[in-house]
């Protein structure tokens, strides 16, 4: 326990001594989060970090927490924040990148808080995709990535929490001015057109 605790404080000091630059990525399950941020990477050379991605690869890998992520993940629910915020830091630090997209982090207030506490790290902004139920819905269903949570049960259950407790994180960075909000329902394409404008520097816009 000692160790662990040890060495990640040296990965919190590694990391802040970086100063990196973070996005978070944020809307519900299926709005296209993941789609976008491939897109990004491509782009704009932003290291993509899902949280999902994370916790699904910390399953794989036989890790002591995961059969309580792998529960967690089964229900829609929200792992404990220490977890997912240890596995987003070193990949931060792994990556030798200073820009990041985290996608699906934080989701809900625990996260929010826990990531500032912890990191000290304030986002750039935060970009939301904005798009119907009805829609995640069929996206999902339709996914067929072999993920155990995107069944009809499971993913009403993720709608719920999704509502509950990770709109109100939105809520708090639209308070300070800092949500990009993007119409998520739109083609693949055209949603990409709208992110393109928000990473786009302000010098460049007026050129174009
Ligand atoms: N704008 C879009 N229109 C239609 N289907 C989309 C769109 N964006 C993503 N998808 C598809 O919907 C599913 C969910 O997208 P994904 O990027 O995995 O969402 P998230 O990361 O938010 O859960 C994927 O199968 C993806 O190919
Ligand atoms: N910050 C996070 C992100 C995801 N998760 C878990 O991982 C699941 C899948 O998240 P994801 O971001 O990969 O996928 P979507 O639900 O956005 O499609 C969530 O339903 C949570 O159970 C979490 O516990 N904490």
């Amino acid at each position: 326990m000692g160790t662990v605790d040890v060495a990640n404080k040296d990965v919190t000091a590694s990391l802040a001594e970086k100063k990196p630059k973070v996005v978070f990525v944020l809307g519900g399950p299926g709005s296209g989060k993941g789609t976008q941020c491939a897109n990004i990477v491509e782009h704009f050379h932003y290291t993509h970090l899902s949280a999902g991605d994370l916790l699904r690869a910390e399953i794989k890998s036989g890790s002591e927490n995961g059969t309580m992520i792998q529960n967690m993940i089964k229900e829609g629910k929200i792992v404990p924040s220490e977890v997912t915020i240890k596995l987003l830091q070193k990949a931060m630090l792994e990556s030798g990148n200073d820009k990041f997209l985290i996608d699906g982090f934080p989701r809900n207030e625990e996260n929010r808080a826990a990531f500032e506490a912890v990191t000290k790290i304030e986002p750039e902004f935060v970009l939301f995709f904005n798009c119907p139920e009805e829609e995640m819905e069929r996206r999902l269903l339709s996914r067929n990535q072999g993920r155990e949570d995107d069944n009809i049960e499971t993913i009403r259950k993720r709608f719920k929490v999704f509502l509950e407790s990770s709109l109100p994180v939105i809520e708090y960075y639209r308070a300070k001015g800092k949500v990009q909000e993007i119409d998520a329902a739109k083609p693949v394409g055209e949603v990409f057109e709208a992110v393109k404008v928000v990473f786009t520097p302000k010098a460049e816009k007026v050129a174009a």
